[in-house]
Parts: C-alpha cells; structure tokens; sequence
C-alpha cells in the first residue's frame, strides 16, 4: 500500500469521528486534505475551523461550512496531519508551514486526532527538519539566536526555508526557518529554548498536545495513545 494509501485510510477514520452539531478544526497537509474529503462525504451539521488558507479554500469547495477560531468558544475536535510522531505522541508539525494557525486551533480543542501513514511514527524525533516560525524583522538576527541555541544543543544551524519562487511565507506573514537535527533528545527543554527567543512566533513542537493518533498502516488503521 502507498504512503497516500495510508494517510487516505487514517483521514477516513478520522472522519468517523466526527458527529453532527461538532465544531471541528481542520489540519493541513495531504493527510488531512484527505480527512476534510472524507468529512465532506458525510455532509454533517458541522462547522470547521481551517489552520490554513489552502485548508479552507479546500473545504469550501466541498461546501463544508466554516468559521473563524474566534468566531467559536471552542473545538470539539480537531484532526490534523504531522511530520513525525514520536514518544507520548510528541510531534514534529509544520512541514506545511501552518504550525502557528494549527497549534492556535489545536490548543482551543478539546479533542486533539493527529493522523498520519505509518512512516511518521519514529522512536525519537528529529529526522524530519524542525520547523521555526519567525517574524520578518530582523529575522537574520533572530536566525543568529537560533543558530546558537542549536549549538547549544549540539545541532546545525537552523536554514531559513525557500521555495522555487523565492523566500516560503506563511498565511501569517512570518517566515520559516529549518533545524535539522538526526534527533532531538530533549524536545521539552529545546521548546522552551526556542520559545523564549524574542522574534520566535512558536515552532513545530507539539508536546502533550495529541489525544490518539491514527496511523494508516498495510495491515489496516492503528490507534495510538500518549
Ligand atoms: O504540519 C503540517 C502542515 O504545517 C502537516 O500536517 C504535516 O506537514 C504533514 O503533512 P502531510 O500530511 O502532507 O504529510
């Protein structure tokens, strides 16, 4: 079975979940692209909440109604993708660049779902590249603090990512920046590092945050717990 495969079945499942009269916040990536596909099948009284503009463009096509984090008191439940899930159900997000916007919804919901194909589940995070939310002004400088706060960990330093087009954006206006590291072995103590550089918006660590995760595998949809 394909990678797509898999994230297909977990975005189904996830979809399962989701009951009449739910506010629902809506991740990004391909993998929850497949869940607001497959919540769109069940045409429900729900309302989502996207994390992104690309998400919401999404789910108005397929005619799911939406409203703003501040426009509801609360999730419900919110289903969303990651780059890797490790220990506890620690997560590395933000491949998408929607880190900020998804740890915002993720953090007002009261049931947190991330799904993922099998190839996410690690046994120590840092493979994937951690991404880093930075505001533009003097971002350079901002890119220095990093740059030691990774030695200080004994990383490489962070790069700023780019695109085809040029520098990648967020739907916020801020810009990305990308430590890769092999591994992290101490995510609590390297978020609060991270956390606590003025210019650092939030980074794509999302500890404690994840209530189960559903994993798309060969042998059918695995559900994981902290
Ligand atoms: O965090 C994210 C976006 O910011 C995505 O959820 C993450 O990158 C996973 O993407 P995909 O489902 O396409 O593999």
């Amino acid at each position: 079975m394909s990678a797509d495969d898999q994230k297909r079945q977990a975005g189904e499942a996830a979809a399962e979940l989701v009951e009449s009269g739910m506010v629902v916040g809506l991740g990004t990536g391909s993998t929850a692209a497949w869940f607001v596909k497959a919540l769109a099948v069940r045409k429900l009284h729900i309302r989502g909440v996207p994390t992104s503009d690309a998400t919401a463009n999404l789910a108005r096509e397929l005619g799911i109604s939406l409203a703003a984090l501040d426009d509801v008191k609360a999730v419900d439940l919110t289903v969303d993708g990651a780059d890797e899930i490790g220990p506890g159900l620690s997560l590395i997000k933000g491949g998408g660049a929607a880190l900020l916007r998804e740890k915002l919804v993720w953090e007002a919901s009261r049931r947190c779902v991330v799904i993922a194909d099998a190839a996410k589940h690690v046994t120590v995070l840092g493979k994937f590249p951690l991404p880093i939310e930075v505001v533009r002004f003097g971002h350079v400088h901002t890119g220095q603090r990093l740059a030691d706060i990774a030695a200080e960990f004994e990383l490489p330093p962070p790069r700023l990512r780019m695109a085809d087009r040029g520098v990648v954006v967020t739907d916020g206006g801020n810009l990305i920046y990308d430590m890769a590291s092999g591994r992290i072995d101490e995510p609590a103590g390297l978020a609060a590092a991270l956390k606590a550089v003025t210019g650092v918006v939030d980074h794509g660590l999302f500890l404690d945050l994840a209530d189960e995760a559903l994993l798309g595998t060969d042998a059918g949809v695995v559900r994981l717990t902290p």
